[in-house]
């Protein structure tokens, strides 16, 4: 079955609630309206009540839990609560109001608080914005160094990764991972792959050199992760230092990397950092107008998506799906 139709099928079997903080923006409230109709979670939307009381002329929001930040009565608990977690870092409850009024952070704490199963924020704020308050307020789940993201990319009219479907990490959260780091990612995004797909992970960490065809510290680094993800995870498919071409096309493998167990045959690929893995999700997406479906977030201590604020209604969906299954 089609990958989207199937995280959205299995999002309805069990429904979860879900905080969307943006209802400023139309495609969130377009995109509650889509979720309530098909059952794949229940949501809660943030914003001005007047105005989502007249978007829902235009939307079919009933059903939709609508709460403005500004004027909740839960206000002071969750200002109460934010100062709890962050009193030790210098937050006073004259910060913790003001913070509370902000829809981001209100829902983060509506996660902390458990009156949600999970948020999906991004189609309007910027990651940094949508991360610092969960990194600062959910925190990393037990045993995470580093919470990072993937993005399922599924390229259309492709033989490569699992029938088209290769998940990129990280392309949204580390700017410069170490090598312990990059190691970290590449178990992380593994499992995320478990958790949606049937077949199995095959990990490939990218550089510009294929087994030592370039020498640069920036090579080193990933010549460092993989042979630390090998020690970590030695059960796991996975290989390094690969150009891209060697980690996806079986004949430029079999002379770059000839007996390399994953090379020519790789669905996850580790970007060095962020420039490449944040440019790279996008060449894809816009030139071989692949679906984006993320970034899915990966080790947080329970379940928050950011969006590209170039997403679609559809997008904000299959990001919504995604959390839900994370949830579960
Ligand atoms: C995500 C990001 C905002 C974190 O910023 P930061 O400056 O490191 O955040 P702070 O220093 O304020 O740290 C806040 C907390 O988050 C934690 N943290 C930061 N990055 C983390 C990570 N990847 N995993 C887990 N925790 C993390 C810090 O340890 C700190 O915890 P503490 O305050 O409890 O000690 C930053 O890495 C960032 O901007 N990344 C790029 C996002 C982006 O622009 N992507 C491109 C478009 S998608
Ligand atoms: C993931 C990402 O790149 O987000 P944005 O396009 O909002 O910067």
């Amino acid at each position: 079955m089609d990958f989207i139709k199937k995280i959205r099928e299995r999002a309805t079997t069990s429904p979860k609630t879900i905080v969307l903080p943006e209802g400023s923006d139309e495609r969130v409230v377009k995109a509650a309206e889509i979720i309530t109709k098909e059952k794949i979670a229940r949501v809660v939307l943030l914003g001005n009540v007047d105005n989502l009381k007249n978007a829902s002329k235009e939307f079919e929001l009933s059903g939709v839990e609508i709460i403005d930040p500004e004027l909740s009565p839960k206000a002071e608990e969750y200002a109460t609560l934010l100062y709890e977690v962050r009193k030790n870092k210098g937050m006073t409850m004259e910060k913790a109001r003001e913070l509370v009024k902000n829809p981001i952070w209100y829902g983060t704490l509506m996660v902390k608080n458990n009156d949600v199963d999970g948020m999906v924020a991004g189609a309007v704020t910027a990651t940094g914005d949508v991360f610092r308050p969960a990194f600062q307020i959910v925190k990393t789940a037990p045993g995470i160094g580093v919470v990072s993201s993937a993005f399922m990319m599924i390229v259309p009219n492709c033989e490569f990764g699992s029938n088209g479907h290769i998940l990129f990490a990280d392309c949204a959260i580390n700017p410069n991972p170490d090598a312990k780091q990059l190691a970290e990612i590449a178990v992380s995004t593994a499992k995320t792959w478990e958790s949606l797909m049937d077949d199995e992970p095959r990990v490939a960490m990218l550089s510009f050199s294929t087994k030592g065809s370039a020498q640069n510290e920036m090579v080193d680094k990933v010549v460092e992760a993989t042979k630390i993800l090998k020690q970590q995870a030695p059960n796991l498919l996975s290989d390094g230092e690969l150009q891209a071409d060697a980690a996806l096309v079986p004949k430029v493998a079999s002379s770059k990397a000839p007996g390399s167990p994953v090379a020519g045959r790789a669905n996850i690929l580790v970007f060095p950092d962020l420039n490449a893995g944040n440019i790279g999700y996008k060449l894809v997406q816009r030139l071989a107008k692949a679906e984006a479906v993320g970034p899915i977030s990966q080790g947080l201590a329970a379940p928050i998506n950011d969006l590209s604020r170039g997403c679609s209604v559809e997008d904000i969906v299959n990001v919504v799906a995604i959390t839900s299954l994370q949830a579960n």
